[in-house]
């Protein structure tokens, strides 16, 4: 998706708000939120046509929709059916990946990476996560997610966090839609492929890079948890509560049909707002269906899956007092286009910026790395 919120092109520019969730929604269903601005927002782009729209008025927010309240267990899968509450990311099914996983190795564990990326320090081995999910789901609205409170545990989270600021390659995106130049309100960046037979050096339009090992390893532990498969990385560094998300689904057709997007919060803690499509008048009820907020804190996983990215959008709205948070999402892309835009929206063609440790700030690097070809 693409991003808009906070581009240069006018004072009012903060207040759009993106949604390719709207395409989605059912036939006959009562339009969702009138219409002057809405630019889709996110870490992907569709090449669909925009519906403008105009971010609406605040809503009052409710607590979560929380039906079970999560008092049983994670099943870690790959235990040999034995239920933990805890793992680490080491003790993995020697059987995992399987021969068909949608993540085809690259050429080399360093694969077009513009900067040194290193394995991971000897703090960060192993990671801890506890598992013990609250389940969210609710059928007449399709909110379906499972959210772990510090799944991660709090040595290895931060210890990660440290990590991925000092050693990954950030990007602070400018694009176009429309004639109008959008400046990405966060740093992000991405790793990984499609799922296609297309061979990593196959790409004409951008050059994908391989999942750093960190984020390998913690994918395979994240895949053994939720069952689930993925083949791209994707990061966000809010720096402050300036940086921002404004409302998306994540619902391109290049991740396929209820797309299962695990999401995990590091650092400070920041609200996840959702908003369900058609949230003044849900066509089955005919009743306004409240904002859900949740509180993601160090350590946090959040994950959407079944109809979630079709009737309902998520955002990290700015906050004042808010301080840096890094978003680790994965995902599974089953196109070539996938790539090519994951790419284009989450490095770009810009120069890289690297944290600067001494200065506790990002710095932008001069030479532009070739992430994505003119
Ligand atoms: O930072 C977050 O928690 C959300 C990020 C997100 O929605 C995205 O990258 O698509
Ligand atoms: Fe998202």
């Amino acid at each position: 998706m693409k991003r808009s919120s906070d581009s240069t092109i006018s004072p009012r520019s903060s207040k759009r708000q993106a949604s390719l969730a709207a395409f989605l929604k059912p036939k006959n269903a009562p339009s969702p939120i009138n219409t002057k601005i809405h630019i889709s927002e996110g870490n992907g782009q569709e090449d669909k046509p925009i519906v403008l729209d105009d971010g609406e008025k605040p809503e009052p927010l409710k607590s979560i929709t929380t039906l079970d309240k999560g008092k049983g267990k994670a099943v870690d899968l790959h235990q040999n059916g034995t239920a933990k509450s805890t793992a680490t990311d080491l003790d993995l099914d020697p059987a995992w990946p399987p021969p068909q996983h949608p993540y085809h190795s690259p050429p080399n564990t360093t694969y077009n990476h513009p900067i040194v990326i290193p394995p991971p320090s000897p703090s960060l081995q192993p990671m801890r996560f506890n598992l013990n999910p609250k389940i969210v789901h609710n059928p007449t609205t399709d909110l379906d997610l499972v959210y772990y409170k510090s799944f991660i545990d709090k040595s290895s989270s931060k210890e990660l966090m440290s990590f991925l600021l000092n050693n990954l390659p950030w990007y602070r995106v400018k694009y176009m839609v429309r004639g109008m130049n959008i400046n990405t309100p966060r740093y992000t960046t991405v790793f990984g492929k499609d799922s296609t037979d297309i061979p990593w050096s196959g790409y004409m339009k951008c050059r994908p890079r391989a999942i750093p090992e960190v984020l390998e390893r913690l994918m395979r532990k994240v895949e053994q948890v939720t069952s689930s498969q993925f083949n791209f990385c994707l990061v966000n560094y809010y720096s402050s509560g300036n940086d921002s998300i404004s409302y998306h689904s994540d619902s391109e057709s290049f991740l396929g049909p209820n797309p299962t997007i695990a999401s995990l919060t590091l650092g400070h803690p920041r609200d996840f707002l959702l908003r369900h499509i058609n949230h003044k008048n849900h066509p089955r009820t005919g009743n306004s269906v409240a904002v859900e907020k949740f509180v993601l804190e160090d350590g946090d996983m959040v994950v959407m899956k079944g109809k979630t990215q079709h009737e309902w959008e998520h955002s990290i709205p700015k906050r004042k007092s808010a301080k840096g948070r890094i978003n680790i999402t994965f995902r599974k892309g089953i196109v070539k286009y996938a790539t090519e835009n994951y790419y284009n929206y989450n490095v770009g063609k810009g120069s890289l910026h690297r944290w600067d440790r001494e200065k506790g700030e990002m710095k932008e690097v001069e030479v532009s790395d070739g992430g994505v070809k003119s």
